[in-house]
């Protein structure tokens, strides 16, 4: 329990209380405690201290401590409160199935991000593997989500993932008859099939099984009402991509290249493939631009210079950035943390700030609005 020294001894108005507790947002549910049905009790005793019984989904949510605070935090903040203690139960099998169905909504089996979601979407491609499209990826999410937005990251990226790695989440999601939350982290809603298999494990899906696969994340995950939902898709133009490109009409690609010219050509087929399906492309981002020295603030090009320009020219498309070679990215990514939060004044965490409070929102052209493609 804690105990604060409240500033009157006025009686604790217990409605302003329960309303207060119920108000506090579930950052994986994306709604009220009260609405989501996890407010089982809330009582003030005669001294002023509130105790209060939560209704987890799972007596191991993972957002119980974050919970815990968040009450205590609304619940100290009514006249009168001095104390507050967080007891905890757990719901029941009707429970969790009424909260996966007022979480679905009446979507069915349909996923949210259909042509009347508002939600912006962008699939973060590169050709070759490698050249920092996932690092590009979680930084442009963690960015966002700081500027306020709701921001979630799908890791495509089957055979290579490392969403869980960048974002420093290990934990599996907690599912809800059928529904999975995304685990959360730096205010991005997350999910990968990292979260599902362990890490030596090696993902050996293949054709259907991967269509369906990526299907789910889409249609069997909680994302709520996000502003911007950025997709780390795999490497070149293979099932995954062309799959998502199938369900996600409404996508916008973001190519990631080196400078390096062979970077870029591979990088171009996947923007042709782009183009030829119609997709909008957003821009072009070069990552591993010249490096600054730490000290004397000279630039080396240790991958050549203007891949990313060019690459924009033959696509028709802007170069959104150029985010330089820079070790605090390297070490951030290593210690589970995006750069633009670990250390935003580094050079790479400046650019991608810079990035993703302005990236374009390209619409998909109406005419020919099917896609000439199939998935096997
Ligand atoms: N600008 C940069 N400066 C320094 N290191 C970087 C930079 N961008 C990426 N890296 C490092 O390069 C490695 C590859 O990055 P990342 O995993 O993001 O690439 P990727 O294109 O997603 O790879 P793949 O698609 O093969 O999984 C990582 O160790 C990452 O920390």
């Amino acid at each position: 329990m804690r105990l604060f020294s409240s500033a009157s001894d006025a009686a604790v108005d217990a409605a302003g209380v329960e309303a207060a507790v119920g108000a506090v947002h579930d950052p994986e549910l994306k709604i009220g405690l009260a609405e989501a049905g996890m407010v089982a009790a809330v009582e003030v005793d005669r001294r002023g201290t509130v105790h209060v019984t939560l209704r987890l989904t799972t007596p191991t949510c993972p957002m119980k401590q974050q919970l815990a605070d968040d009450v205590t935090a609304a619940a100290a903040a009514i006249d009168g409160v001095r104390g507050v203690e967080v007891g905890y139960a757990a719901m029941t099998d009707s429970e969790r199935m009424a909260l996966a169905q007022r979480l679905r909504g009446n979507r069915g089996r349909q996923h949210p991000f259909g042509p009347d979601s508002g939600t912006r979407i962008y699939a973060v491609a590169s050709g070759k593997g490698g050249v920092g499209k996932s690092s590009i990826t979680a930084n442009l999410a963690a960015s966002l989500a700081a500027q306020g937005q709701r921001v979630g990251v799908l890791d495509a990226d089957v055979w290579g993932y490392s969403v869980p790695q960048l974002f420093g989440v290990r934990q599996a999601p907690v599912a809800l008859k059928g529904l999975m939350l995304p685990p959360q982290a730096h205010g991005v809603s997350l999910m990968s099939v990292g979260f599902l298999v362990d890490d030596e494990e090696p993902v050996i899906w293949r054709g259907p099984m991967l269509h369906k696969a990526i299907e789910q994340f889409l249609t069997d995950v909680h994302w709520g009402e996000l502003d911007v939902l950025l997709v780390d898709l795999p490497p070149g133009t293979g099932d995954v991509t062309l799959t998502l490109l199938e369900l996600l009409p409404d996508a916008q690609l973001i190519t990631v290249t080196t400078p390096q010219p062979a970077a870029r050509t591979v990088a171009a087929r996947v923007g042709r493939m782009a183009l030829d399906a119609r997709m909008p492309i957003a821009g072009v981002i070069e990552n591993m631009s010249a490096l600054a020295c730490g000290s004397c603030g000279e630039h080396t090009a240790l991958f050549g210079e203007g891949g990313g320009a060019q690459l924009g020219e033959q696509l028709g498309v802007p170069l959104l950035g150029q985010v330089p070679l820079d070790l605090s990215l390297r070490a951030a990514g290593d210690a589970g943390v995006p750069v633009v939060v670990a250390d935003p004044d580094a050079a790479s965490a400046r650019e991608l700030a810079r990035v993703a409070s302005s990236l374009p929102h390209v619409r998909r052209s109406l005419v020919g609005r099917s896609l000439p493609l199939a998935v096997v």
